[in-house]
């Protein structure tokens, strides 16, 4: 038997609290130092030290890997979210910037949790200052919040309703496509902006059950509602105007590939089959090792931020006497919905500008 040695530097390791550690291998020149560049090495410790691998650091002399060893250590409550006017904190330590990572998908099987998460994400747009549209094909939890101080007028079910909101959202995306145009001949001295550097306010658009609302429509419908998407997703960061789109299972039929890629932020709750982690993670799927955890565990699944590697994520915790319609109701009272513009307006203005956009009969 011809006996193999294999050269391993030493390692240092250090402990990052309760929730994760952190491994230090040192760039000394040393000619196998080239393995552990990249993540070729992350991902087999994660697999043997049963821990997600969340990023690398180049410190001099040294690299890190970091590992997470227990995520649900990082779970959050509803009530310790911490939020700013573009930022969500939704675990311990992990920001979801909307500006950073615009558009939102986030798929998971019923039972999963989606709903209580989109409440969280709710609560996190709304107090970031956002104002908020939201989509209820099933006509379920959330169309009841259509009728609350924070999301008055702003929660649409019903087929032609939806279409004509979403229609809507796109139309104002346009107008304020223009304005923004305008903003900039008016400032010419000064340097380029976001949206908020015009005091203009994020916009975003929630919707539940995509999949199943786009299978539902007639050919011509589905191509339209892909072509606006499209666009959003495409030229809505700039202008502050986002969506976040909540569904079963996706595949390619629902997200078309024009704006698949332009979701930066992505959550798959519950266990998943490899079909979806693919469409979801399409980058990390030969790589991670997703772990399944218990059913009795609601809320739990896989965050990525692109082009970020996707890691365990567990929803923040709602609690058990949480009352929906109570908690966006009284929300309003310090962030109260924004009123409707009526579609008429946003078309005579786009008139006005001669602005090119689809042209739909919602
Ligand atoms: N973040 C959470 N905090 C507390 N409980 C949760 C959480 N997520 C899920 N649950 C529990 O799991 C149940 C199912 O979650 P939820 O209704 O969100 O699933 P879903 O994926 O939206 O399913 P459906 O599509 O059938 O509505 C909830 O009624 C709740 O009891």
């Amino acid at each position: 038997m011809v006996k193999q040695k294999i050269k391993l530097p030493k390692v240092s390791l250090k402990n990052n609290g309760k929730v994760g550690f952190s491994i230090y291998l040192p760039m000394d020149g040393q000619k196998y130092q080239d393995r552990f560049r990249d993540r070729r090495i992350s991902q087999p410790l994660s697999a043997m030290l049963f821990a997600d691998a969340v990023g690398t650091n180049d410190i001099f002399g040294f690299k890190s890997f970091d590992f997470i060893s227990n995520p649900l250590g990082l779970r959050l409550g509803l009530a310790d979210m911490t939020i700013t006017d573009h930022t969500i904190e939704i675990m311990k330590g992990v920001v979801w910037d909307y500006e950073k990572y615009p558009q939102a998908l986030i798929s998971g099987d019923t039972g999963s949790g989606k709903s209580f998460f989109l409440f969280s994400l709710l609560n996190g747009l709304i107090k970031s200052g956002a104002v908020v549209d939201v989509a209820d094909p099933k006509e379920t939890d959330l169309s009841v919040l259509g009728k609350t101080a924070s999301l008055k007028y702003r929660v649409t079910y019903g087929r032609d309703r939806i279409l004509k909101s979403f229609y809507r959202f796109y139309l104002e995306m346009i107008k304020r496509g223009r304005e923004y145009h305008d903003l900039l001949n008016d400032n010419l001295e000064e340097n380029v902006g976001n949206y908020r550097k015009y005091g203009l306010k994020p916009h975003f658009f929630v919707f539940d059950e995509f999949g199943a609302f786009v299978s539902g429509l007639k050919y011509n419908e589905s191509e339209a509602i892909q072509q606006i998407l499209g666009q959003i997703t495409m030229l809505g960061r700039q202008l502050g105007y986002f969506v976040a789109i909540a569904m079963q299972k996706p595949t390619a039929d629902t997200i078309g590939s024009a704006s698949r890629d332009q979701f930066q932020f992505r959550v798959a709750l519950g266990k998943m089959k490899s079909s979806g982690l693919s469409m979801m993670f399409p980058d990390d799927v030969d790589e991670v090792q997703f772990k399944e955890l218990s059913k009795n565990l609601k809320g739990w699944g896989y965050l990525a931020m692109t082009p970020g590697q996707a890691r365990s994520f567990f929803a923040p915790v709602i609690p058990k006497d949480f009352v929906p319609f109570k908690y966006f109701d009284e929300l309003g009272e310090q962030y109260p919905a924004v009123p409707v513009e009526p579609m008429g307006e946003i078309k005579e203005f786009l008139a006005s500008k001669s602005a090119k956009y689809v042209e739909l009969n919602f």
